[in-house]
């Protein structure tokens, strides 16, 4: 008997194994916990309370719905709803169908687009109804009324959601502006009465919580283009009025608006990084067929003075920031003032030390259009831009735009996506950026390439 407790180096070896064996499980344990607790968090599970349960859906590009979408939700949740927040990329029929109540908040982007998260959604969720009988939904629509097909994004699932059975209304805000906004607070304080929530406590009146709007003075302002048969490019510096400046990510914008139309802000990507300790943007002038300037470019490029301050809200541009691409090796594809977006990128990179980017840039002519082609240059001499491809579409010899050097460039691409690569893609959406998308669907295949939009590893700013 004694024996049966004499250690052996056998018995040695297996009580050890089953110690490291016991401490393995409960450490996988400690992190499915802590990685289920860390998904509901960015689901958005905001309450685990009793109250009746809603499931709020965004889908957002520049991030408004977002923010509606987060102020609705805490709305809820204090008015005692369990609240399920959700990006549109996340979810699944199965999911909705669970929930009696569903409220959607959905920006529509390019002509009449979906936004780039809902890619997925359109694809595999859209094409069949849902099974939503007895199902109660709301959706917010945002759009701007100056396109064609307004908030058509949100209308069409609304669409969807009554083919599938369920109650369903829609609301349409235009343009984010004050009185929409209002009505859609109002709408939500109706809602939780009628879904069986406490009343609505007053609403504070940043509801929204505005991102931050400073004011910044002009510094600075130089052509770019001159000689040009595009449109003026400028470049301008802002430095703030306080002397603060604020915090952004490479990739955010900024809006702003012109003193005669001060209900229509514009967005602009910054071009500059915070270190570099002042503000910049591209603006091209835009010209209309009868020869007047654009309210917005004409006052930034021509009326405002040296001197003159403005008020800039800073956006976070969730969908065209880095993030977790700041450990990729980075394809930056654009074209004119979209090289503002890529320059951010190109600058927090150099500053974090990494050198695997490679920018394919396009504009009419190497003579008047090679915008910050001495700074692109010199980080490509220094190794700290790895590859620059230009692409002329004026050159007298060689003309060729941007989805053309990713056509003769395919293998290399391939291999850049192979090796981990993200694409961001900034600039206009006609000929360029859909050049681009259907350049790239052709190299990497449709489904790679939806793949990495839903992975966030395909972003795309244009306009
Ligand atoms: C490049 C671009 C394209 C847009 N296209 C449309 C459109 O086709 N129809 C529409 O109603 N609104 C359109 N809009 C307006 C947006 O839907 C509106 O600004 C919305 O508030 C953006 O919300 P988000 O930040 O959640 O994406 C467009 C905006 C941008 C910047």
């Amino acid at each position: 008997m004694s024996l049966d407790w004499v250690l052996t180096p056998q018995r040695l070896a297996w009580a050890a194994a089953l110690i490291l064996g016991y401490a393995a499980l409960c450490w996988g344990i400690a992190r499915a916990t802590r990685r289920r607790n860390a998904a509901l968090a960015q689901e958005g599970a905001l309450s685990a309370g009793d109250g009746p349960s809603v499931l709020v859906v965004f889908a957002s590009q520049t991030g408004q719905a977002e923010s509606i979408a987060r102020a609705t939700a805490r709305t809820l949740t204090q008015c005692g709803f369990r609240v399920s927040l959700q990006s549109i990329s996340q979810l699944s029929a199965a999911t909705l169908e669970q929930y009696p109540r569903s409220l959607w908040m959905l920006s529509t982007t390019g002509e009449g687009d979906a936004p780039d998260q809902a890619l997925g959604f359109v694809r595999q969720l859209l094409p069949a109804a849902p099974g939503l009988q007895a199902h109660q939904a709301q959706v917010l629509a945002l759009g701007d009324r100056e396109y064609q097909q307004f908030c058509s994004f949100g209308l069409a699932v609304q669409d969807w959601l009554a083919a599938g059975g369920a109650q369903v209304q829609c609301s349409c805000i235009d343009n984010l502006n004050a009185g929409d906004l209002k009505l859609w607070q109002q709408q939500v304080a109706e809602l939780a009465a009628q879904w069986g929530g406490s009343a609505v406590q007053a609403l504070p009146r940043d509801w929204l919580q505005p991102p931050v709007s400073q004011q910044f003075r002009l510094q600075n302002r130089s052509m770019l283009n001159p000689g040009s048969e595009g449109g003026p490019l400028y470049l301008l510096d802002f430095l703030p009025v306080s002397g603060v400046m604020p915090q952004w990510q490479s990739g955010d914008l900024v809006s702003l608006a012109p003193p005669a139309q001060a209900d229509k802000p514009r967005d602009y990507s910054i071009a500059s990084i915070v270190s570099e300790q002042r503000l910049q943007l591209m603006v091209r002038l835009s010209a209309r067929a009868d020869g007047s300037v654009g309210a917005a470019s004409g006052w930034l490029c021509q009326n405002l003075a040296l001197g003159d301050s403005l008020e800039l809200t800073l956006r976070e541009h969730a969908a065209f920031r880095l993030g977790e691409n700041a450990e990729r090796p980075l394809i930056l594809i654009g074209n004119g003032s979209g090289l503002a977006g890529l320059l951010s990128h190109i600058k927090a990179r150099v500053e974090a030390g990494r050198c695997d980017q490679w920018l394919v840039f396009g504009e009419r002519s190497p003579e008047h259009d090679a915008i910050f082609n001495g700074q692109l240059q010199q980080w490509h001499k220094h190794g700290q831009l790895e590859r620059l491809d230009c692409a002329w579409s004026r050159h007298p010899v060689q003309r060729r735009y941007v989805q053309d050097v990713l056509r003769e460039q395919g293998a290399l691409l391939q291999s850049w996506v192979a090796r981990g690569a993200a694409i961001y893609v900034c600039g206009s959406l006609k000929g360029m950026g859909q050049g681009v998308h259907e350049a790239l669907e052709r190299l990497l295949g449709a489904e790679t390439l939806q793949h990495m939009q839903l992975q966030r590893r395909y972003c795309r700013d244009v306009y």
